[in-house]
């Protein structure tokens, strides 16, 4: 397809996402089911366009003046592409399956792309209704922080050191460029395309041999600073499909016992398979069974119970752009109550003397300081670890860690912005012995 084309169909695509109201990645999906003759690199680069401009769908509005669909990928070309209206004119020159022509007032707009006088939601490229929340936890710095949630992130890995060192899984992957990650020991960091596009890691020996798994640096730096020890009793209450489990279990060096648990049996299913692939042996899978409470011999015992909480996600507003907008006040009161009940839960599994560590993937206090506020409000036998104590399991790079995030009574909040990180938020509660 040639590059209008590829326009056109993001265009499409956007169009139907808004007028059926669904997911980004299925809207796509049907794209593709009925346009077989794109080939893999056409889908990979019409995504890479819906989902830029999903990031800056705000943004691009107010320099169009339109939420609409071709407005919206006009507006996303000249901010985060950096066309300027001619090169932009070349691709919508109404030929066959190129955009119309670009009107007068499209030509005029995108002479002039600024947003400076704009909202702050509109710089920042966020929803309107929660600038309140976003307002409380960044102060001044809401907008910059929005730009940074707005932009593509990287792709991550997480070498397994039960399978490999990471300077020898580095060289191996070599022909990607990977780069150390800037506060996780474990992590490679490999940089995207020009269009957004990521290597086909799944498909490389290292990762087959379960050298590697796909992962966030925040999301890495959230299992190392829950610190699970090698040799203890640790329970991952809300394991999923395993991404911490994985980490903590190589963190454990596959010593002691860790018990995966999630409530949703579905989501636990993928984890099987990974186990075998990353060689971890001391897992024990617990699925739910109906009505069976299959933890109650847990009680009181752990050392260390992780909750990585189900929450609205703000903090991965870079890989799901989609998310950004379809996130509503209900989703957040939804959320914050399960987060409550699921925390005083996982208090019961803590052995006096144990620890538990709360982890959310969102930006919002309510989900993150008020939680565990909460949650000490009603365990009295529970106290906050201060984070300059808790970023020591980090080794030399805690300071800096400390230094980059923002650090509260409660907990510690990595950002995009401060941390190059997705936006992860880390609460270890000790409880007293
Ligand atoms: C953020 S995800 C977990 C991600 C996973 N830990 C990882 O690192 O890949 C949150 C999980 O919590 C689960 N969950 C929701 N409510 C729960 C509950 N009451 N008890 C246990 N798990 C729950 C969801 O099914 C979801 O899989």
């Amino acid at each position: 397809m040639i590059p209008a084309a590829r326009i056109s169909a993001a265009i499409e695509v956007l169009a139907d996402l808004t007028t059926r109201r669904r997911p980004a990645a299925d809207a796509l999906k049907d794209w593709g089911l009925s346009h077989r003759f794109a080939g893999s690199g056409d889908r990979a680069a019409i995504a890479g366009i819906v989902y830029d401009t999903l990031r800056r769908r705000a943004s691009a509005a107010h320099v169009m003046g339109s939420e609409e669909p071709r407005a919206l990928v006009l507006g996303m070309l000249v901010l985060m592409r950096a066309l300027d209206g001619e090169a932009i004119a070349a691709l919508a020159d109404g030929s066959r399956f190129a955009p119309a022509p670009l009107t007068e007032d499209e030509r005029a707009r995108l002479a002039d792309p600024s947003i400076k006088g704009a909202p702050p939601f509109v710089r920042g490229d966020y929803p309107q209704w929660l600038h309140a929340s976003l307002r409380h936890v960044f102060g001044e710095d809401v907008v910059a922080e929005g730009a940074a949630l707005a932009t593509r992130a990287p792709l991550d890995l997480r070498v397994n050191t039960l399978k490999g060192e990471p300077e020898a899984v580095r060289a191996e992957l070599s022909h990607l460029n990977p780069a150390p990650g800037r506060f996780s020991p474990l992590a490679l960091r490999i940089l995207l395309d020009s269009e957004g596009k990521a290597p086909p890691v799944s498909a490389e020996p290292a990762f087959l041999r379960g050298e590697v798994e796909v992962q966030d640096e925040g999301s890495q730096l959230a299992a190392i600073l829950s610190r699970p020890v090698p040799g203890s009793q640790v329970l991952d209450l809300c394991a999923g499909a395993g991404g911490k489990t994985l980490e903590f279990a190589a963190l454990m060096d596959n010593k002691g016992q860790l018990y995966a648990h999630d409530s949703d049996i579905r989501r636990l299913k993928p984890m099987h398979e990974r186990l075998a692939r990353a060689g971890v042996r001391n897992v024990q899978v617990r699925s739910p069974r109906g009505a069976e409470d299959v933890l109650h011999d847990l009680e009181g015992r752990m050392d260390l119970v992780l909750v990585d909480a189900p929450c609205t996600g703000t903090g991965t507003w870079r890989r799901n752009p989609d998310a950004k907008w379809r996130v509503r006040p209900g989703a957040l009161a939804q959320r914050t109550a399960e987060q409550a009940k699921i925390l005083e839960q996982a208090a019961h599994y803590v052995r006096p003397g144990g620890r538990l560590a709360y982890v959310t993937c969102s930006l919002l206090d309510e989900e993150n300081g008020a939680q565990v506020r909460a949650l000490l409000s009603k365990r009295e036998d529970f106290h906050a670890v201060p984070p300059n104590e808790t970023v020591l399991s980090l080794g030399t790079h805690g300071q800096a860690l400390a230094d980059a995030a923002v650090t509260s009574r409660e907990g510690i909040l990595m950002t995009p912005r401060r941390t190059g990180t997705d936006g992860f938020f880390v609460s270890v509660m000790k409880r007293a012995g």
